[in-house]
């Protein structure tokens, strides 16, 4: 259970989260490089409802795939600037490597998050940006609008709270195919220690 699966990149890992069908990971032969930049502001956290292409229909960050000659920081600048109409200082805040079965390749996506950013955050042909408020502990009542996770990737609940507190997080999921949708199938999560 907490053997870090093949994929995951990190050092210094200590165990967070994992679950799912322990048996196996699916296998993969190909990696593809994509990027996910989060804007978390004044206890809210930027998401876009994806219009089109792969994760239709969903909440998620904004982001794409690396282009050739691209670093991962790079290309999530211009992702978050081409879908919401934004520059931002993006901080690196984890990695996910994700396997979909029916998929030719893995997913390596680098996860960032900024505090601010400049611009006015504007919808795109791909994405839908809405604010949405961060979990709050003081208020029993809950937020006015909570995140959506019943709309977003499964295992992004496990990961985004991270996110929120700046825990550098590694980890993998892999989902299969449930008819037309993709269904959590194995994950597993772990989180940099500090060294001190
Ligand atoms: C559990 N699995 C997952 N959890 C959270 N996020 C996931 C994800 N699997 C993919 N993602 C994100 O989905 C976007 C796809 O990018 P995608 O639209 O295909 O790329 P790009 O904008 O380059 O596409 P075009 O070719 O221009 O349409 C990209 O942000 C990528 O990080």
């Amino acid at each position: 259970m907490t053997d870090i699966p093949p994929g995951v990149s990190g050092t210094n890992l200590q165990f967070f989260a994992s679950g799912g069908d322990e048996s196996v990971w699916l296998p993969y032969t190909n990696i593809k490089y994509y990027t996910n930049a989060f804007i978390v502001k004044d206890n809210r956290v930027l998401l876009g409802y994806k219009k089109r292409g792969f994760g239709l229909g969903k909440y998620n960050g904004f982001g794409g795939k690396v282009e050739p000659g691209e670093t991962p920081l790079q290309a999530a600048i211009r992702e978050l600037e081409e879908e919401a109409g934004v520059k931002a200082p993006l901080e690196h805040a984890g990695c996910l490597f994700f396997l979909s079965e029916g998929a030719e390749w893995a997913f390596q996506i680098e996860i960032y998050r900024a505090d601010n950013y400049e611009g006015i955050v504007t919808e795109s042909d791909e994405m839908r940006p809405e604010w949405f408020s961060l979990p709050d502990p003081i208020s029993k009542d809950g937020p006015i609008n909570p995140i959506p996770f019943s709309k977003m990737w499964e295992t992004d609940e496990i990961w985004l709270p991270l996110l929120f507190e700046k825990r550098k997080f590694f980890g993998r999921a892999d989902f299969t195919k449930a008819g037309d949708v993709l269904v959590p199938h194995r994950w597993w999560y772990g989180v940099e220690q500090n060294e001190s």
